[in-house]
């Protein structure tokens, strides 16, 4: 359903993805890797029209694009958390939550159930709300919005442990009951390798790794020149 096919993108004349291709299949949960700085964010910047694309092309539903729009891609039932949440400040809890919202598609998740405190907060200005609550919301809305895909920065950025895995599960069972294709970027691969179907790694702006999970688990060394060194 996704592709990038030789792909270089990055911003104004920095390139940053390098000639890059990979593919994400309907009902595919993939998580992103790698070291900070390699590109990640930018990837997912290209495939939302926040980063031009260079050369090369990306393939969205058997179209091929070599420009994005991203309001094209929210009608597309593409949705996109960025890593600095995506919420609107001046707007309420709900609002903010209504507005996510399509008019016939119902997640087979229930975000209110999945985050309480949305339901708590309902009427305070997402602006006044913590890192890790606009963290939530900005998951929330990407689950509401994202009829074929979600794509979210930084997953567990802010996040209880209990609520990072409650997160994995919910997105789990969205790309069970819809067949949708999930795209996290994550630090560690912790969650990814309790949750996630493949694993991809990036280095300086290149896929350096493209594995199923399970052949993972089997070689855990594989993922040594992703982890942060600390
Ligand atoms: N707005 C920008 N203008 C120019 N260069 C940028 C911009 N944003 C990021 N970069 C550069 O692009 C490169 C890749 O950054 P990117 O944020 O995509 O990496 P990342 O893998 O997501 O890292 P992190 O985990 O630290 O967010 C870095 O060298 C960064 O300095």
């Amino acid at each position: 359903m996704l592709k990038f096919e030789d792909v270089s993108s990055g911003y104004h004349d920095t390139r940053i993805i390098q000639n890059l291709s990979l593919s994400v299949e309907s009902g595919e949960f993939v998580a992103l890797l790698g070291r900070n700085g390699v590109g990640k964010t930018t990837l997912l910047r290209t495939l939302f029209g926040i980063c031009p694309i260079f050369g090369g092309a990306v393939v969205v539903d058997g179209t091929t694009l070599r420009s994005i729009r991203s309001e094209k891609m929210a009608r597309a039932g593409y949705s996109f958390l960025p890593d600095d949440r995506g919420v609107f400040e001046e707007l309420t809890v709900e609002e903010n939550l209504v507005l996510a919202r399509h008019k016939t598609y119902k997640p087979a998740v229930d975000v209110l159930e999945l985050f309480p405190l949305l339901t708590e907060r309902r009427t305070q200005l997402a602006g006044s709300l913590s890192g890790g609550q606009k963290q939530q919301l900005g998951i929330a809305r990407a689950m509401l919005a994202g009829r074929k895909f979600i794509a979210i920065d930084e997953i567990s950025q802010g996040l209880q442990p209990n609520i990072a895995h409650a997160t994995m599960q919910a997105l789990r069972h969205l790309v069970d009951e819809h067949q949708i294709s999930v795209l996290i970027v994550e630090q560690s691969p912790t969650l990814p390798l309790e949750y996630c179907d493949r694993v991809i790694g990036m280095v300086k702006g290149r896929i350096s790794l493209d594995q199923p999970v399970a052949a993972i688990q089997q070689e855990p060394d594989q993922l040594t020149d992703l982890l942060i060194v600390t």
